[in-house]
């Protein structure tokens, strides 16, 4: 007699949505699934996910687990997800083309998607659920099968249809690339830093010149003939690259416009599926004047590539996990010129680092016409660290204090201005403070933002986690009000942004 009987015969019947939770064993009733004589459930056995299998049939067969009184108990696993895959195809990452808004949901710790799902059903916008860049990874130690399969099993939960995407994100390198797309990744973001020089702003213009005398004369040549002295109006402004500010900007991008050429032809074009294909020019020194965004569409397209997004740097400071800082004025002013390049070139603007930017998402909604991809992360990771300090007030106080020990070292990884002077001492905040206290200030979110792989990595002298076991377990435990804390704090973005 297997433990789960009575669920089992409930799937059986067709019927789960009255069982309660018992024994610790919570069903999710959205997942309730069938392929040919095969149903399937999924359930958490106290803080462990399985999906139920009863039946007979190909679908019983190939799924992994252990088979007590006819049902097999199936452990979330990479070969078992790849079941589901080949038998559920809403539960397969898919790409979204330009024509429809999306939001990249980073989720570090693989436990989010269900709640995003939650806020983003019915809403006129598509989740990325699988978004994570290599220094997510190696911050987290987790991998990109980890990072999809989390995503493919909450589509199974949540018995959610509507499609979901998968970003490799912020990927630098041909290997990572590769790997990217053989793990079934819809999406790619290409990111371009390494090959825009931006120190050729600080040269002279003699300098500059110098550098670009130097250049290739079929170089110079080729962008000459296209741009020089030309007048390009630009979502109705009017652009005309003289000798110098054309020499700059072939200087800065010029190499990296080859290298999304490159990639593009050896991988996008020859993919077998089709690729939201992103261009990140953000993480760089200086931001992206707007004529150089038109050069760089200009001349991909004049080479035959078609993009998904473009990520150029704003004006301003996005910096991670808080408001935008800036001048919002001639933030709108340049963002309409990049809105308007994107909209004339038929791809999305692409806003990184969107987490928490509430002051600017009403006018990149409105100038991007609702067509617009916009990337989160930190703040998912914030909202469960908010849920873990309203319940489990120790674990908190003990993790922040290892940020605040640790912040100096995760300061190489993120540009942030945070000044840890200005967060209130944990010493005079009382249990019950603690997250209003610390994540409803930007000195404090920005803090445990940018610690998270340290303190999911921290482990005591016998090599046992300082925290990440009971963080987990906390938020299993606290499963509903994660949830509810990505509905409100998520939904809020999307209802800025006209979602
Ligand atoms: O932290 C990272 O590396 C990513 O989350 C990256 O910042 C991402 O592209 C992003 O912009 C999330 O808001």
């Amino acid at each position: 007699m297997s433990k789960y009987q009575t669920i089992a015969q409930a799937v059986k019947e067709g019927n789960v949505s009255n069982i309660s939770a018992s024994e610790g064993i919570k069903v999710y009733p959205h997942s309730l699934s069938e392929s040919g004589n095969v149903k399937l459930v999924m359930i958490k056995d106290n803080q462990t996910k399985y999906i139920l299998a009863v039946g007979e049939g190909p679908l019983f067969d190939e799924l992994q687990g252990s088979v007590e009184g006819g049902v097999k108990a199936c452990p979330l696993t990479h070969e078992n997800r790849l079941v589901i895959n080949k038998y559920f195809d809403y539960t397969v990452p898919r790409a979204f083309g330009t024509q429809i808004a999306t939001i990249g949901l980073g989720d570090r710790l693989g436990i989010a998607s269900p709640g995003h799902i939650k806020t983003v059903r019915g809403r006129n916008v598509r989740p990325i659920l699988a978004q994570q860049s290599i220094r997510e990874l190696n911050l987290t130690g987790r991998d990109y099968k980890q990072v999809v399969d989390a995503a493919c099993f909450a589509a199974f939960q949540e018995g959610y249809k509507d499609g979901f995407g998968a970003d490799g994100d912020h990927l630098k390198v041909e290997a990572d690339i590769e790997l990217a797309l053989g793990l079934g990744f819809t999406m790619l973001t290409l990111d371009c830093s390494e090959y825009i020089d931006n120190s050729i702003e600080g040269l002279s213009a003699a300098e500059q010149a110098a550098k670009y005398a130097a250049l290739p004369e079929d170089v110079r040549k080729h962008y000459e003939s296209r741009y020089l002295n030309q007048e390009f109006t630009i979502a109705g402004t009017s652009v005309t690259f003289d000798q110098e500010t054309l020499a700059k900007n072939v200087l800065i991008y010029g190499p990296a416009i080859d290298f999304m050429e490159h990639i593009y032809n050896k991988y996008i074009k020859t993919a077998d599926r089709e690729i939201d294909f992103e261009i990140s020019i953000d993480e760089t020194a200086t931001p992206t004047a707007p004529e150089s965004h038109f050069l760089v569409a200009k001349e991909l397209y004049a080479r035959g590539l078609t993009i998904y997004s473009m990520a150029p740097r704003f004006i301003g400071e996005f910096q991670k996990g808080i408001d935008y800082i800036g001048d919002i004025e001639q933030f709108e002013k340049e963002l309409i010129i990049h809105a308007g390049i994107a909209d004339d070139f038929g791809y999305k603007l692409s806003i990184h680092s969107g987490s928490d930017k509430f002051s600017v998402f009403p006018i990149i909604g409105k100038h991007t016409k609702g067509r617009f991809h916009v990337k989160t992360a930190g703040t998912n990771w914030l909202e469960a660290v908010r849920t873990v300090a309203k319940v489990n007030p120790g674990l908190y106080r003990r993790m922040h204090q290892h940020a605040l020990e640790h912040f100096e070292e995760a300061t190489a990884y993120y540009h942030v201005t945070t000044d840890l002077s200005k967060i209130a001492p944990l010493d005079q905040v009382a249990d019950a403070d603690l997250a209003d206290t610390y994540m409803n200030e930007d000195n404090a979110r920005q803090l445990i933002h940018i610690t998270y792989g340290i303190l999911l990595q921290a482990k005591d002298a016998e090599g046992k986690s300082l925290f990440k076991d009971e963080f987990y377990s906390t938020l299993s435990d606290q499963e509903e009000a994660f949830e509810q804390s990505l509905i409100s704090h998520i939904g809020k973005h999307l209802d800025l942004l006209g979602k």
